[in-house]
């Protein structure tokens, strides 16, 4: 068996224990055959089941192994916009500064910017992530050189369009939600985005979904993120957003929306029965200053909820460790009581939770699982001591102290060098993309 071992940490087990314990790697399968003396069964694993101790090691002395964290909603190539408009609420950000600044963006661009955001994350421990944007082929192919897992979709924008454009936009998600489904050897999946239920017509909404049920792809959306998104929907229709989305067939259990900040207790029923994830978005809520999410009332009534950065223009990083602390911190705040959502919480919504919501394999280190991982460094003055170190996931510890990231058994990141991107030309040709950027939309 060619394998990968990672020797001498503590790992993070599903169950929330952390034991002592070396995690061997089946390279070729992307599986993990062995977590300490727990192994796949031989029926499981076949007549390769023996776990060989050659191979390649990580060390992980001194260090915490964790699944690999789920960035469960961005618009990954937004990192060129990081920076570029802060300190807006959404409507006038969106309509004063990005989609003006959007609207200049070539598909060289976009690449640029997700080659940048997925050194980003690999650097801090992220292994699958959802993204709607446009350009998705080049998305893709960013995903595939990096090894990362992705979910990935174009996002559909009807309103200020004609009925061809319209038509057109929907067309162009759902034919890269067909192309695109298993690229990257099955590490790309993909789904339906329209971009939320206010700014994409009812009749596009219809039919776009109908034709992503035929396909057997899922729906990912902006649901109830502002006030100012849910009003219409209720002054129009009589009725609040899920409800809208129930009726139009989008509220299915592999569906997942972004935010679920304004939802009354029936919408929270209504999601929990159709089970519908949320991916909950704190930093991007906070900035925005849309909302608080009822991220505990969601988990009290079974909704998996994951975690997500949104773009980089509205966070503003992609760094998952964070928004592990700004979903605790956050809802205690919403739920008004400092016992909700504590750390165990926060790393099962960017671990499991991600992973079950996007649909991906992940999110669990066990015999059997996706190799799929992250070595947290603990020798650092900031995690000193460690009394518990799920705490020190959820409160203390930030994406750079990554040493190491692991995805569908290849190694993404060996001692904190990424070997999959050259990280300092990324950096260099994005930030000449952007700089271009903003001189063409200053031109306009
Ligand atoms: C049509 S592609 C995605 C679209 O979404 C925009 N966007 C970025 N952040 C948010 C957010 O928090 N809510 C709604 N829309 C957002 C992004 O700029 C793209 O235009
Ligand atoms: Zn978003």
């Amino acid at each position: 068996m060619n394998t990968l071992r990672v020797t001498g940490g503590r790992v993070l087990r599903p169950d929330g224990r952390v034991t002592e314990s070396d995690v061997t790697i089946d390279r070729d399968a992307g599986t993990i055959v062995a977590v300490g003396d727990e192994t796949v069964s031989d029926a499981e694993a076949g007549s390769d089941a023996e776990v060989a101790s050659d191979g390649e090691t990580l060390d992980a002395s001194g260090s915490l192994v964790i699944p690999g964290l789920v960035n469960a909603h961005t618009h990954v190539a937004m990192t060129l916009l990081r920076g570029y408009a802060d300190d807006k609420p959404l409507d006038p950000w969106l309509r004063e500064d990005i989609w003006p600044a959007e609207a200049e963006l070539t598909p060289d661009d976009i690449e640029a910017g997700a080659e940048l955001g997925v050194v980003e994350m690999i650097r801090s421990g992220t292994t699958a992530f959802a993204d709607m944007y446009f350009a998705m082929d080049r998305v893709a192919d960013v995903v595939d050189r990096a090894g990362l897992r992705a979910r990935l979709g174009h996002g559909v924008v009807t309103i200020g369009k004609d009925a061809e454009g319209a038509r057109a936009d929907v067309e162009e998600s759902l034919a890269v939600a067909r192309e695109l489904d298993g690229a990257g050897d099955g590490r790309i999946r993909t789904a339906f985005m329209p971009h939320s239920l206010t700014t994409v017509g009812e009749e596009y909404l219809h039919e776009g979904v109908a034709e992503a049920r035929e396909a057997g792809v899922p729906i990912h959306l902006h649901a109830n993120e502002t006030e100012d998104e849910v009003d219409p929907i209720v002054d129009e229709r009589g009725e609040r957003p899920i409800a809208y989305a129930q009726d139009l067939d989008a509220l299915g259990p592999d569906d997942f929306f972004a935010h679920g900040v304004h939802l009354d207790g029936s919408e929270i029923d209504q999601i929990a029965d159709a089970g519908t994830a949320i991916v909950h978005c704190p930093a991007s809520n906070m900035k925005l200053a849309s909302g608080m999410a009822p991220v505990q009332r969601l988990r009290d009534a079974g909704v998996t909820v994951a975690l997500g950065t949104d773009g980089a223009a509205s966070n503003n990083d992609l760094d998952v460790f964070d928004e592990m602390r700004d979903a605790a911190m956050l809802g205690k705040l919403a739920a008004d009581d400092a016992t909700a959502v504590p750390a165990e919480a926060v790393v099962e919504m960017a671990t499991a939770g991600g992973a079950d919501a996007l649909g991906l394999p992940g999110g669990r280190i066990e015999p059997g699982a996706a190799a799929d991982l992250a070595v947290v460094d603990l020798d650092a003055p900031h995690l000193t001591p460690v009394h518990d170190p799920v705490s020190h996931l959820a409160y203390a510890a930030h994406g750079s102290d990554v040493r190491h990231t692991v995805c569908d058994g290849e190694v993404l990141m060996r001692d904190r060098e990424v070997l999959t991107l050259d990280a300092e030309r990324v950096q260099e040709r994005a930030a000449t993309a952007a700089s271009d950027l903003v001189d063409r939309v200053s031109e306009s």
